[in-house]
């Protein structure tokens, strides 16, 4: 053999080797995520034997019956109603609310907006005492406390923030029992870091008068929760030193593994448990095809919004880096929309600034990166968009779970291009089975047949429910169509080959130009934005897969021919891409469910919340009518005090009952203006037309690409 030859066939060997390291390392990642989930599974097998032993043994039933009768029922239906205006009990709320009358330890998994807050705050007001709870951002733990003021509960907080003069009141309520104090927010950092807290703590439940501990957003605990907090794991301290208080630890996601990590940190072994669904029925999910024209995507936002959400109703727009947030809150702002930005990038206070501008309706559109996250506390945000996809199903249920917590219809519109993969996989490669969630989430965004929401339920391992037509999947699945491309495949991964062999690489756009000139020979084109798709799906099928380098200021993305790829050479697979009509693509945003707006005498009701919350302390506006409560009011349209409490109980009729009914006998025959868009006087109807028009040009070079 010449020296060449050997070495040719050496390369060769090596560049197999690499092949089969690669492909052991898929699979072990793969078995790693397995056995993840087989703990998850076999932990929850545990709990289900556990409960059916229970069941056939009919043993603690009687005890277990959370539903009641209960001695304080009737006092805990005045609370709900007269003082938190909440007319009747969600899901698991009842039950929890007197597990905790009870005494006992409680664990509460319940999706964004189920409604945890009043499981805990009910009981506190319920009970004698002192409600000690703990919550890790300020900006949440604020809301909490302005919410609770305003319905006329003594409320506090101990932060950085609070004055000299509360302090000390709040520490005088602990340890003499002076004053009138019933719920106490703190940061973990008080538990763990302040002696002269703690002992006033103890004095106070020494004396008898430390009602309930409530741990709210309790997967900061977990490391393997998603939002780990260092000063969330010394919390397990409460239940040593408060033995006989009832411990309550509220979130939205935990798995199962988060579950256990829970409670075991906060040391509640024979906690009650709840577990709700993590299915949003009120949400209507949908994925839009973003062309890659940046204009036209923030044309197309600004006219969904602008078309339906004429009325100012909150939403929020997140974006994948901090420059994209301020350009698109820019671009939004020139086509006549409310709209600014917060990342991480600015200080605290401009932040904060646009949260309370956005909180009290002064902006519709909150354009952010991920930094605007947990605190966001607004219940009537009416749409998320995601102008580019999330790293993961997990963050993308989270950011998107941020709309319709008032539990109204609200939509999660995700515009993705395969483009984008690329732009998120060189930033999550080196995190733990960060590719392997990216792909999930691509998976999810490349699907045009399979219901949204069973991915989801599929990701949480939850059974199926039923997603009643509120995804666009579900509504229009009949417009896709399926078109066999291994052709088209066999080609691309024997163009990628050929070009490996001579040491080039291609990233997926170079890949995509190249395909353009060599399908000819094909004989049948696809067009841009399909060639790209068909990459997407060849990696998430592993046939080709991405590679990375670094350079001095970017991480590139690459593409390059995956474990599987011999599969395709040999004909041994089938490649089929599903294909989507326009007619889809648009009815998709029109048929999304509307809500508040439709009657006049909502938006009259909407206008006096801001006004009367703006005289009573610049309280949020939902904390003087929820957007279910102004809907209840308009169709049932009280003409009494006496009627009008039954629907937003005592406390609020008082406070704002006159100035209600006013509204409903001016305005019960109210006529919206049909487009209010063209009543406007801040010239947005004018930039909608241009807008409309700009649409049109762009769809017509769409078919040139
Ligand atoms: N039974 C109910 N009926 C009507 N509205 C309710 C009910 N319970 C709670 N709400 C309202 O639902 C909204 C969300 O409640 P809450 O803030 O407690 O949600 P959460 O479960 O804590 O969500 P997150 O995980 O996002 O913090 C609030 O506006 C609250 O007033
Ligand atoms: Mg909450």
């Amino acid at each position: 053999m010449e020296t060449n030859d050997i070495l040719e066939e050496l390369l060769n060997v090596e560049v197999e080797i690499q092949d089969v390291e690669d492909q052991i390392k898929a699979l072990m990642e793969r078995q790693e995520k397995l056995y993840e989930k087989k703990s998850d599974l076999q932990a929850i097998l545990e709990a289900c034997k556990e409960s059916e032993k229970h069941a056939n043994n009919g043993a603690p039933s009687t005890v277990e019956n959370w539903s009641g009768p209960f001695e304080w029922d009737s006092e805990a239906d005045d609370i709900r109603l007269n003082i938190f205006g909440i007319p009747t009990y969600r899901a698991n709320q009842r039950e929890i609310i007197n597990a905790i009358m009870s005494r006992r330890d409680v664990l509460v998994i319940m999706a964004a907006g189920g409604g945890k807050s009043l499981c805990y705050q009910l009981p506190a007001v319920l009970r004698d005492g002192i409600a000690l709870v703990v919550s890790p951002l300020l900006s949440l733990i604020q809301d909490q406390v302005m919410g609770l003021s305003a319905l006329g509960i003594p409320a506090y907080m101990l932060t950085s923030t609070t004055s000299k003069e509360d302090e000390k009141f709040v520490y005088k309520a602990l340890e003499k029992g002076e004053g009138e104090l019933k719920i106490l927010y703190v940061t973990p950092e008080k538990i763990s870091k302040s002696k002269r807290f703690m002992s006033k703590l103890e004095k106070c439940h020494h004396a008898g008068r430390l009602s309930l501990i409530s741990i709210d957003e309790a997967h900061c605990c977990s490391q393997w929760g998603h939002d780990f907090r260092p000063d969330y794991k010394n919390l397990g301290i409460l239940k040593t030193q408060f033995p006989n208080v009832p411990l309550v630890a509220l979130t939205a996601t935990a798995t199962q593994r988060v579950q256990n990590d829970l409670i075991e940190m906060l040391h509640i072994p024979r906690c009650v448990k709840f577990v709700s669904t993590v299915n949003r029925p009120n949400l209507f999910y949908m994925v839009r095809e973003k062309l890659s024209v940046g204009k036209v995507v923030i044309d197309e936002i600004a006219e969904f919004i602008q078309e339906s959400y004429p009325n100012n109703e909150s939403g929020i727009v997140y974006c994948f880096s901090r420059k994209e947030c301020e350009q698109v809150a820019k671009e939004l702002r020139e086509r006549g929309i409310l709209a600014d930005y917060y990342h991480a990038d600015m200080d605290v206070n401009s932040r904060e600034k646009v949260h309370m501008r956005w909180s009290n309706n002064k902006l519709q559109v909150i354009v952010c990166t991920v930094a605007f996250g947990m605190g966001i506390n607004k219940p009537d945000v009416r749409f998320v968009i995601h102008h580019s996809l999330s790293k993961s199903m997990e963050t993308y249920y989270q950011e998107s779970g941020r709309a319709g917590r008032d539990g109204l219809p609200s939509e999660c519109l995700l515009y993705y291009r395969p483009g984008d993969v690329p732009r998120q996989s060189s930033m999550v490669f080196y995190e733990n089975s960060g590719l392997q969630n990216l792909y999930d989430i691509v998976r999810y965004c490349q699907s045009k047949r399979q219901c949204r929401r069973s991915a989801f339920f599929r990701h949480f391992a939850e059974p199926l429910q039923d997603c009643n037509g509120m995804c666009d999947n579900c509504a229009f699945s009949n417009e896709v169509k399926e078109v066999d491309v291994s052709r088209h495949a066999k080609l691309m991964v024997s163009l990628l080959k050929d070009i490996q062999e001579k040491d080039q690489r291609l990233t997926m756009l170079q890949l995509v130009d190249k395909m353009k000139i060599k399908q000819k020979e094909l004989g049948s084109d696809l067009k841009k934005e399909e060639t790209e798709q068909l990459i997407v799906q060849l990696l998430l099928e592993r046939v080709l897969k991405e590679e990375y380098q670094h350079t001095a200021y970017a991480t590139n993305a690459y593409v390059a021919v995956g474990p599987l790829a011999m599969q395709i050479l040999q004909g041994k697979k089938t490649v089929k891409l599903e294909i989507s009509s326009d007619q889809r693509t648009k009815a998709g945003v029109r048929s999304a469910k509307r809500s508040l707006g439709s009657s006049g005498l909502e938006l009259k009701l909407d206008e006096l919340r801001k006004e009367l919350s703006a005289i009573h302390g610049g309280i949020l506006p939902h904390s003087v009518l929820s957007t279910q409560q102004i809907s209840l009011i308009s169709s049932e349209k009280p003409n009494s005090l006496e009627q009008l409490e039954k629907i937003i109980g005592k406390l609020k009729t008082e406070k704002y009952g006159n100035r209600i009914l006013e509204h409903v006998e001016k305005y019960s025959d109210f006529k919206p203006p049909d487009d209010t868009n063209e009543q406007r006087t801040d010239g947005r109807a004018a930039k909608k037309s241009r807008t409309k028009k700009a649409l049109v040009v762009i769809e017509s070079s769409e078919d040139e690409a």
